[in-house]
């Protein structure tokens, strides 16, 4: 069991506090705003402490992370002795959509090995209403191109296919996700369910904490550091999770509209078409992409933007699109017929660069899947089905051992 551990004095270690300003304005470039726990906002998160029990079950001993609509904490579930993360959602239903489509996928999807489901959920009562919280496994890293360079081709391409995978099985269930981005995407972790805290924090950091400054709190609540799951931590088991935009087509009930980040956002979706399944794959392809190259496909940094580098990359796109771009000012001339894709930058030109030293069998494999998902007309982009069964993500696949 995990021993309670204590500094001298016997005050229970939950890690430190910042102890000078410049540590504090560190903090606060990693940390969630401090103001959405200010109660007269919209989407109000709820404060929480390390060392705080919730629940009367799940003491909080470390921080995940956060997201625009939750806060996530590392937590030991003292009753099931393991360790957990508990998503705690902002004020009001927003938690209710993805607690919807979560049930959803638990009873209708047949295979939820490779998908972040639920394992249980209460609610905590706030100073103006209910937050929800759901009790997920404690997963591993996301993707973090800075970092992928320590991961060896052959991990990354693993996780590539049991990505595919998991979305296969949301597709077959009529599932959309709608969200597929590097945040969402999580390799595993080796349990340290039996380790002390002591050995967690010497594994992931020791927390380092402030309390919420600036608004007047009805509870005490701190801003912390998150984890840093260290290579030797991480498994090669890959898994897809945040639901809370993800929609069964044609169920009504499931309301909440969002985009994914931009970079991973189809064009279709930019030029205001409804999401499909096809949305999805184009964002499967842009992680699949950082996957491989360590770099994103389309860059934003050019003049022109995202879309400018999509043109770049796959010629002039639809020309009934012209105005329906949703963040304009748009340029005329990515609608201008005929444009072809700049030698210097089409998808063969971006694996190049990334990879100088590949050879051509390889780069025109991958080069083929990213031709056969990257393509404007949704239609016309292989599904999660066929992509699994095309010969050159087969070959890539087999290349490095998945
Ligand atoms: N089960 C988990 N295990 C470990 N870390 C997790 C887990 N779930 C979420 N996280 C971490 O918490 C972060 C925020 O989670 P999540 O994306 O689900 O929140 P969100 O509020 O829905 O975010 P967004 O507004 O970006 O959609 C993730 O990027 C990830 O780093």
């Amino acid at each position: 069991m995990a021993s309670h551990t204590a500094l001298a004095g016997g005050t229970p270690d939950f890690g430190d506090f910042v102890r000078t300003e410049d540590e504090e304005l560190d903090l606060e470039e990693v940390v969630e705003p401090w103001h959405k726990y200010d109660l007269n906002e919209t989407r109000v998160f709820y404060p929480i402490y390390l060392g705080e029990v919730l629940n009367e079950r799940y003491l909080v001993e470390h921080r995940l992370g956060f997201g625009g609509g939750s806060t996530v904490w590392m937590a030991h579930d003292l009753q099931e002795k393991k360790d957990v993360a508990l998503k705690v959602m902002a004020l009001g239903d927003w938690g209710d959509n993805e607690k919807h489509i979560q049930d959803e996928i638990i009873r209708n999807v047949q295979d939820t090995s490779h998908l972040v489901t639920y394992l249980a959920t209460f609610l905590l009562p706030g100073k103006k209403g209910h937050h929800r919280v759901l009790v997920f496994p404690l997963m591993g890293p996301c993707i973090y191109p800075v970092t992928l360079g320590k991961i060896p081709m052959a991990s990354r391409m693993l996780a590539a296919r049991q990505l595919l995978e998991a979305v296969e099985s949301l597709h077959e269930a009529g599932i959309v996700h709608r969200d597929l981005n590097e945040r969402n995407c999580m390799w595993g972790m080796v349990p340290l369910d039996n380790a002390n805290r002591d050995a967690k924090y010497e594994a992931l950091g020791r927390p380092l904490k402030h309390v919420i400054p600036n608004v007047e709190l009805w509870k005490q609540g701190e801003l912390v550091r998150a984890v840093e799951v260290p290579e030797k931590l991480r498994t090669d088991e890959f898994f897809l999770g945040d639901f809370g935009i993800a929609k069964k087509l044609n169920d009504d009930a499931t309301t909440q509209e969002g985009l994914p980040p931009t970079k991973f956002c189809s064009p279709e979706r930019l030029h205001g078409k409804d999401p499909s399944f096809a949305c999805d794959m184009w964002s499967y392809m842009v992680i699949f992409s950082i996957l491989y190259l360590r770099f994103p496909p389309f860059p934003t940094c050019f003049d022109g933007g995202l879309i400018g580098s999509m043109v770049d990359a796959l010629g002039s796109l639809p020309k009934e699109w012209k105005d329906l771009y949703i963040w304009p000012p748009g340029r005329d001339s990515w609608y201008e017929e005929g444009q072809m894709p700049n030698p210097d930058w089409d998808l063969d030109a971006t694996i190049k660069r990334f990879h100088p030293d590949v050879d051509p069998i390889e780069r025109q494999h991958v080069n083929s899947i990213m031709s056969k998902v990257f393509i404007y007309c949704p239609e016309k982009r292989l599904t999660a089905t066929q992509l699994l069964r095309d010969p050159s993500f087969r070959a890539i696949m087999d290349r490095y051992g998945c």
